[in-house]
C-alpha cells in the first residue's frame, strides 16, 4: 500500500559549509514532523546533487530541498531543470549567494518552513555552454580566482580563502585578455567579465546591480581595462559598494553572447567550469524556485 502522506526529495552535501551533518538531520526531523515523508540524499561527491535531482524528476515529490552551497545548488538544477517540480534550498554553504539574493533565511527552522510554504515562482537560468547557472559567471579572473581557492583553507577559514586566492591569482598574471561578441555581430575586447542572473555577487557585494532573476535576460560587466590596477580599482569599489563605472567596465544587458580567448578559466554559480570559448544565453521559467511569498526577492 502506498503512504496517503506527502514526500519530499532531500538532497543535501554533508560537507557544506564544513560540516552540516547535524543541520541536514534537524531539517529531515523539521519536514517528518511536518508529516512529509523524506527521500534523502547525502552527497558523498561532485556530480551526486546532479543525478539525484535528475531521478526526482519522474518521482512524485511535492517539493525537492536541496540543503548545501550554492554549487551543490548549481547541480542540483543541471540535474533537475527544466521542470515543474518546486525546488526549495537550504542554505548550509560559505556563501550563500542566493540565500541572500532570494531573501531565504539563514536560520534553519525559518528556512524549512520557508521550503514548505514558500511560493514556486518562475525564474530564469543562464546557460554557459550546455550547463545552467543560477546567480552568475564569471570569466577570467574571478574563475581563477574560484580555481584557486583552497578548500582546506576555505573549510577553515570560510570567505577569506577567495581573498587569499584572489591576491594570489594577481600576483600571479594580469587579466588575459578575451573577445565578447554579441549576436548581432558587435565585438569588442575586454580582460574578464561577469555574467549576473542576479545582483549579487560573493556574498552582499553587487558587481550586476540591475539583474532579476525573473527576468529572462542577462546582465554583463565587462572589464575594458589592461591590467592589475584597474582591476583592483573594481574590485576596490565592490568591496566599498560602489557601482562600477566606465571607462573601466561596460555595464548592459543581453539574451546571448559569445566569449573567446587563450587559456581563458570560467566558472559558473562558484564552481570551475572549464574555458572559453562558451556560449552564454538565457532561458525564461525553466525552473520553479521556492520563494518568500509575495516578495519574490529583497531590494
Ligand atoms: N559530499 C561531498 N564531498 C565533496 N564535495 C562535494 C560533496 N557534495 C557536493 N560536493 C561538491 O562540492 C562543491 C561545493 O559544495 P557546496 O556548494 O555544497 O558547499 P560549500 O563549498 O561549502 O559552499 P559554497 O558553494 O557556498 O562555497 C559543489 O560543487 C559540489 O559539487
Amino acid at each position: 500500500m502506498t503512504d496517503p502522506r506527502k514526500t519530499l526529495k532531500l538532497i543535501a552535501n554533508p560537507v557544506a559549509g564544513g560540516d552540516a551533518r547535524l543541520r541536514i538531520e534537524e531539517a529531515r526531523k523539521f519536514f517528518e514532523e511536518a508529516g512529509y515523508v523524506v527521500d534523502l540524499t547525502l552527497t558523498e561527491k561532485r556530480g551526486d546533487a546532479r543525478l539525484a535531482a535528475a531521478a526526482a524528476r519522474t518521482g512524485d515529490f511535492e517539493r525537492l530541498v536541496v540543503a548545501g552551497g550554492d554549487g551543490t545548488l548549481n547541480e542540483a538544477i543541471n540535474g533537475l531543470a527544466p521542470s515543474t517540480l518546486p525546488l526549495a534550498f537550504l542554505p548550509l554553504g560559505t556563501t550563500n549567494v542566493l540565500a541572500l539574493e532570494a531573501g531565504i533565511p539563514k536560520g534553519l527552522a525559518d528556512a524549512c518552513r520557508l521550503a514548505l510554504a514558500g511560493t514556486p515562482t518562475p525564474v530564469a537560468l543562464g546557460r554557459a555552454g550546455e550547463a545552467r547557472f543560477l546567480l552568475m559567471a564569471g570569466i577570467g579572473f574571478d574563475a581563477e580566482v574560484v580555481a584557486r581557492v583552497s578548500t582546506t583553507l576555505k573549510r577553515r577559514v570560510g570567505k577569506l580563502a577567495y581573498a587569499v586566492s584572489a591576491l594570489l591569482t594577481l600576483l600571479r598574471h594580469p587579466p588575459a585578455p578575451m573577445e565578447l561578441c554579441l549576436d548581432d555581430g558587435r565585438c569588442r575586447t575586454g580582460y574578464g567579465a561577469i555574467i549576473g542572473n542576479g545582483r549579487l555577487y560573493g556574498g552582499r557585494f553587487s558587481i550586476t546591480r540591475d539583474a532579476s532573476l525573473q527576468e529572462p535576460s542577462l546582465d554583463v560587466c565587462l572589464f575594458c581595462r589592461p591590467g592589475r590596477l584597474p582591476l583592483l580599482r573594481s574590485a576596490l569599489r565592490v568591496g566599498l559598494g560602489r557601482p562600477l563605472r566606465a571607462p573601466d567596465v561596460a555595464l548592459f544587458k543581453t539574451t546571448a553572447l559569445t566569449l573567446r580567448g587563450e587559456g581563458v578559466a570560467v566558472q559558473i554559480d562558484g564552481d570551475s567550469h572549464g574555458g572559453l570559448p562558451m556560449n552564454f544565453s538565457v532561458t525564461a521559467g525553466e525552473l520553479l524556485l521556492v520563494l518568500p511569498p509575495a516578495s519574490g526577492e529583497v531590494a
